[in-house]
Parts: structure tokens; C-alpha cells; sequence
């Protein structure tokens, strides 16, 4: 059951906005999460494959058969969305059992398999509850379980946990992936939060005005991004500017750094990627990239405090994290400094 993008390409009617010539695919079981900035098309993508917008180029296949021409209801496709949408004048059961309802299922196997997946979402003593007394995470719950009782060929999750608190963000990712599995649903999740994405899918596909920058792992995406773009979006650094001295040593004007340059070569221009989590505070010794300087701002979060650190000449601070702040230096270990082409 793979859900395959050919050289998809959508505008919106007479606009440049839309998608661009996106190819990947989600494989049989697997869950993609699709990030990107405000407008970057995340949304588009899935109204394409709903059905909720239609005309575009290139294809959309879903277990090998193409959707141009098939009309919404005719795609047997799951959607949970952020605001629940489940219908206010049915209980719990009848919203999960309604998809079923709708293709002619008669009420008792459509009561029984609604049931059985209240079950697996854990919410079996609500069955008879109106949907309107319920929590926010249960409703997503039930939106999960009626999206789940069609037997869906692909699973789509659009902000499914926006509107949760924060402390039940967190349970109810987990039980959303862990059910995803179980059911061995082809999913595509859009979300705006990296850390959702990065804890929840198999593979993150990073879209930017329309274009997929980079579709790796999770940890390929943070740890090897492909591009500057992609390394501003996700998780937190600081990028400078900089260029190649010699194999292996780097100038960014303020400081000369040793960092892994591969096949580049002097004087071609890099951005140079370091994450908060490297920045090593009051180093032992004499160690390699040492940068002296500042402590600017900074912000207790708990476990760790962020802070800025200023090295001179440097146009803008370092971002780094440490249960300590340093006295008056740092260093950042070449294996963890990152070049991109700039
Ligand atoms: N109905 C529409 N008519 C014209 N342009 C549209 C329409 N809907 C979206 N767009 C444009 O298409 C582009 C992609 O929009 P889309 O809603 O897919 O982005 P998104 O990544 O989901 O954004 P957000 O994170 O803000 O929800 C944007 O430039 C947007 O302005």
C-alpha cells in the first residue's frame, strides 16, 4: 500500500504557488512527516492526495493506481486533522463506525469493528459518551479510530496534535505512532512541530516554496542536512559564513577552526553549522577550535540554560546549551562542525 508522487506539480489558479515538481514515495507501512515554513506547500499536498483540490500535473499513485480521476469518496484514505472535526450529534461509537456506515456496512459488524478499534485507541468505556465530553486528546483519539475503521490505504495526519496541551503532546504522539504500526498504515503527518517529526517518522521530508529539500531519517536530517535552507529549519544552530583555508581548516574571519572539509577546495565559500548541544563550555587543555569570549543572553529552560556566546569580530553569537555557563571560553569539537555550500 504505497502512497508515490511523480513529478508532482500543483498552482493554485493563476498563482506560482503551490508545488513543485515533488517525486518520493511512502512506503507500505511507513510514516513520513512533511515540515517546512508557513506556505512551503505542506498543506497542498495533502488536499492533492485527499481529493480536497484537484488539477494537478505529474501523478499521484496510491498501491500502484493512479488518483487523477478518482473522485473523493471513491479514495479510501484516513484523515485526522487538528480541530477533530467529528460529528457533535453522534456518540463516540457512531463516529467511528460512520465511514463504515457510509459504505453500506450494516449496524451490528459496523458497531463491532468501531468497538474494536475504540479498543486499540484505548477509549472502549466511551463508547457511549456524546464526542462533546470528551478531552481534546480523546477526541483525537476517536478521530484516529474512525480514520483507522475503513481500512484505509493511506493514512493522512494533518496537525493532529496542534491543539493539545503540551502535556498530552507528548502521550499521545507516542500512542499515535505506536497504533500507525500496528496497523501498518502508509502515513503522511504534516506538522509544525520538528520535534513531533523528528520523534514520529520514519522519514521527514523538508518542503520549502514548494520544492522537497530533503527526504533522509530523522537523524539524516538533523545531523546531515543537505542545505543551509534545511539546516535553518530544523533543530536550532548558528551558521556562519566562512571559506575554506586549506584540507581540513576553515576561516570565518573571527576565527580559524578546524572542521572535516571533505573535497573542497581553498577558497571555495562555506557555511560553517554548529549545533547548541556541541558548544563545549571551559574546555580542559588546549583543545582545537578554543574560542574565547562572553556570555550574552541567556535562558533557563530546566534542564539545560541557551545562552549566546560572543566570540570578537563575530557578527553574531554562538548558541550553546550547558546545565553551566562558561567563564570565558568554548570549543566545538571539529567532528561536530558541519560545512554546507553556501
Ligand atoms: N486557495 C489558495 N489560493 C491561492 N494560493 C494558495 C491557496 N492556498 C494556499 N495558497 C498558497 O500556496 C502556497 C502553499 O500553501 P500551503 O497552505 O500548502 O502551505 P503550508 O506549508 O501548509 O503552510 P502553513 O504551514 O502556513 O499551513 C502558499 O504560498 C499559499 O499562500
Amino acid at each position: 500500500m504505497s502512497l508515490a508522487f511523480h513529478q508532482l506539480s500543483y498552482n493554485y489558479p493563476g498563482t506560482r504557488q503551490g508545488l513543485k515538481d515533488l517525486s518520493f514515495t511512502v512506503n507500505s507501512g511507513e510514516l513520513i512527516a512533511v515540515i517546512g515554513p508557513s506556505g512551503s506547500g505542506k498543506s497542498t499536498l495533502l488536499k492533492l492526495v485527499s481529493g480536497l483540490t484537484s488539477g494537478h500535473s505529474g501523478h499521484i499513485t496510491l498501491h500502484g493506481q493512479d488518483l487523477a480521476n478518482k473522485p473523493v469518496h471513491e479514495r479510501n484514505i484516513g484523515m485526522v486533522f487538528q480541530n477533530y472535526a467529528l460529528f457533535p450529534h453522534l456518540n463516540v461509537l457512531d463516529n467511528v463506525a460512520y465511514g463504515l456506515r457510509l459504505r453500506k456496512m450494516a449496524k451490528a459488524p459496523s458497531h463491532a469493528k468501531a468497538a474494536a478499534l475504540l479498543e486499540a485507541v484505548g477509549l472502549s468505556a466511551f463508547a457511549d459518551r456524546a464526542v462533546t465530553q470528551l478531552s481534546g486528546g480523546q477526541q483525537q483519539r476517536v478521530a484516529l479510530a474512525r480514520a483507522l475503521a475503513i481500512d484505509p490505504q493511506a493514512l493522512l495526519l494533518d496537525e493532529p496534535l496542534a491543539a493539545l496541551d503540551a502535556s498530552i503532546r507528548g502521550h499521545l504522539r507516542d500512542q499515535i505512532r505506536e497504533i500507525q504500526k500496528r496497523f501498518n498504515a502508509t502515513t503522511l503527518l504534516v506538522t509544525h512541530d520538528q520535534e513531533e517529526a523528528l520523534a514520529m517518522a520514519d522519514r521527514v521530508a523538508v518542503l520549502k516554496d514548494g520544492c522537497l529539500l530533503q527526504l533522509s531519517t530523522p537523524k539524516d536530517i538533523y545531523e546531515q542536512p543537505a542545505s543551509t535552507a534545511v539546516a535553518q529549519f530544523v533543530g536550532l544552530s548558528t551558521i556562519f559564513p566562512g571559506r575554506v583555508l586549506s584540507t581540513d581548516l576553515i576561516d570565518l574571519g573571527f576565527a580559524r577552526l578546524v572542521a572535516p572539509t571533505h573535497k573542497r577546495v581553498p577558497g571555495q565559500s562555506i557555511h560553517a553549522l554548529m549545533r547548541p548541544e556541541h558548544v563545549q563550555i571551559d574546555p580542559p587543555g588546549n583543545p582545537a577550535n578554543l574560542m574565547t569570549g562572553r556570555v550574552g543572553a541567556q535562558r533557563y529552560l530546566g534542564a539545560v540554560s541557551r545562552f549566546d556566546f560572543h566570540v570578537p569580530g563575530a557578527d553574531k553569537p554562538l548558541l550553546a546549551e550547558s546545565r553551566e555557563l562558561p567563564r570565558h571560553a568554548v570549543s566545538v569539537a571539529p567532528e561536530h562542525i558541519r560545512l554546507l555550500d553556501s
